[in-house]
Order: C-alpha cells, then structure tokens, then sequence
C-alpha cells in the first residue's frame, strides 16, 4: 500500500522561517486527504517542501513508492504555450523520457485523462484561449496523465464552478479509490473538504496542529483556532455533515 508520512518538516525563506517541525502519521493511499488551514498559514510551502522544490529540515517518508512517483500541482499554473489540450496531456506524459511515439497504452492514458475530468471536449484547443476554470482541469489532467503515486494539488477547484467542483473532487476520489495513491488537496471549502476528504491536516503559522480523520479534525474548536471563525458542524436532512457558519468569533469582535 502506498504510503506517506512526514517527519519534522521544517522550510524557511532567507532567514524567514515559515514550516516548523511538521509531521503526520502515515497516510494512506486510496482516499483524499485534506490539507486545510488560513491564508499564509504555509500550505504551499509544506507541498513545496515535500515535492522537493524547497531544501529544509526533516524527511518525507514513503513506502511503496519512491520521489519519482510524486507530482505536484502548484496553484497557479501559466498556459502560455503554443500547444492544444492534447499536445500539452502529451507533453505532461512524456517529460523526461524522450521520444515522441505514443503506445497504445500512452494513448489511451491521454484519452482517459481527457474524459475523466471532463475536458475532452476542448482537445483541440490553444492552452492560450482557455478559461481559468478550463485551465485548471487542463492542470489536474497533465498532472494525473502519469498516474502518479503520490499527489499533492494546491486548490485544484479555485477556478470551477460548483458543478465542476463536485465533478472534479469525486474524480480525483475516484482515481485515488483506483490506483491506491496518497492524493492531498489544499482546499478551502471546508463543507467540500467533509464531503470528500477522508482524512484532513490541518495547518496553522507552519505548524501542524491536527492530523485524522475529517470529521474529527473540524471541530468548532478547531476551525476557530484556524479561521477565526464561530461555526457549528450539523447534518443536512440527507445526513451530510455540513459546516455552518456563524460568523467571525465574538470573541475577535470584542478584542
Ligand atoms: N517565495 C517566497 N519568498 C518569501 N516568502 C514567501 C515565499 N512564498 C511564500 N512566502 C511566505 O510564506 C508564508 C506561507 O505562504 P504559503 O504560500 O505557503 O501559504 P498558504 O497557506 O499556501 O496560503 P494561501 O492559502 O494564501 O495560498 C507567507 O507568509 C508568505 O508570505
């Protein structure tokens, strides 16, 4: 099974330091796993951090799997390239391994990543002439093309509307049910993150403050703690839990 666990993970910038002593559990492959937490809390910089991208202190422990399995999607991604869909789902697929003949098995890695999240349609299609919210399925496909074991996305549903980000999360759910990868998320809905996420970090000031299961990672206490926000967890009439909120925490208010 593959797996991924983090071992006092410390990152800064220049003298700035910015990720402080982060560790998980092992986190398994299978299900998504959110990553949650303010604005400038460190989200990013923990995935840069783990894709490599930044040099720090700690480790990232994997079993299963090895770095070259690992692909991260940062959260803005330029297209400025001179490339329809498919050359870019190409390009994305065939990085670093030389020659430009496609198997049939590669062919069909492109075309299933065109239709599971829904963008085959636009194959044709200049990068250049693309929506944001088309970008950004364009991205989560070119970053998914490989099948990588490992998935780090910094808000892959910024962009998308609601149905598409329904559509969106329940493929990468889908994927990760289907070739077992650790697939984390960095998401700010947080009624999207108890809807999907099997598993939530969750992230304050570059630390980690909370690790497990989803619905008991946010808690009112918790979410306060991150946001400042008062809310309440409660089901809907089909038995969803949902988070409602209440509004800034009167106790800022009052501060
Ligand atoms: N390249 C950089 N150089 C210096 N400081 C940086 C750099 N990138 C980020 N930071 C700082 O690191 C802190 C954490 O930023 P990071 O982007 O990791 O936060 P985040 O949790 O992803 O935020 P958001 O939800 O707004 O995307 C912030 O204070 C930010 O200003």
């Amino acid at each position: 099974m593959v797996r991924l666990a983090l071992e006092q993970l410390g990152a800064r910038y220049g003298r700035r330091e910015i990720l402080t002593n982060a560790s998980t559990p092992w986190l398994e492959g299978g299900a998504l796993t959110a990553l949650v937490g303010a604005n400038a809390a460190g989200k990013s910089t923990l995935f840069r951090r783990i894709a490599g991208q930044l040099r720090g202190t700690g480790s990232v422990r994997l079993s299963d799997a090895t770095d070259s399995d690992l692909r991260y999607m940062p959260q803005d991604t330029a297209m400025t390239a001179a490339l329809t869909v498919y050359e870019s789902i190409i390009l994305a697929l065939k990085q670093g391994s030389g020659g430009w003949r496609l198997s049939a098995k590669e062919l069909a890695a492109v075309d299933d990543v065109l239709h599971r999240f829904g963008i085959a349609h636009l194959a044709e299609q200049q990068l250049p002439e693309l929506s944001g919210g088309q970008r950004q399925s364009v991205s989560i496909a070119q970053t998914l093309v490989t099948r990588p074991k490992v998935v780090l996305m910094d808000e892959p549903t910024s962009a998308l509307d609601l149905y598409r980000q329904f559509e969106i999360l329940d493929a990468l759910r889908r994927y990760a049910a289907e070739t077992g990868a650790v697939v984390i998320l960095a998401l700010h809905d947080l009624n999207q993150v108890m809807r999907t996420c099997t598993t939530t970090i969750a992230l304050a000031g570059g630390r980690i403050v909370e690790t497990g299961p989803t619905l008991e990672v946010l808690t009112p206490d918790l979410i306060r703690q991150l946001y400042g926000i008062d809310s309440r967890v409660e089901r809907c009439s089909q038995g969803c839990p949902m988070m409602i909120v209440d509004g800034p925490a009167a106790q800022l208010l009052t501060a």
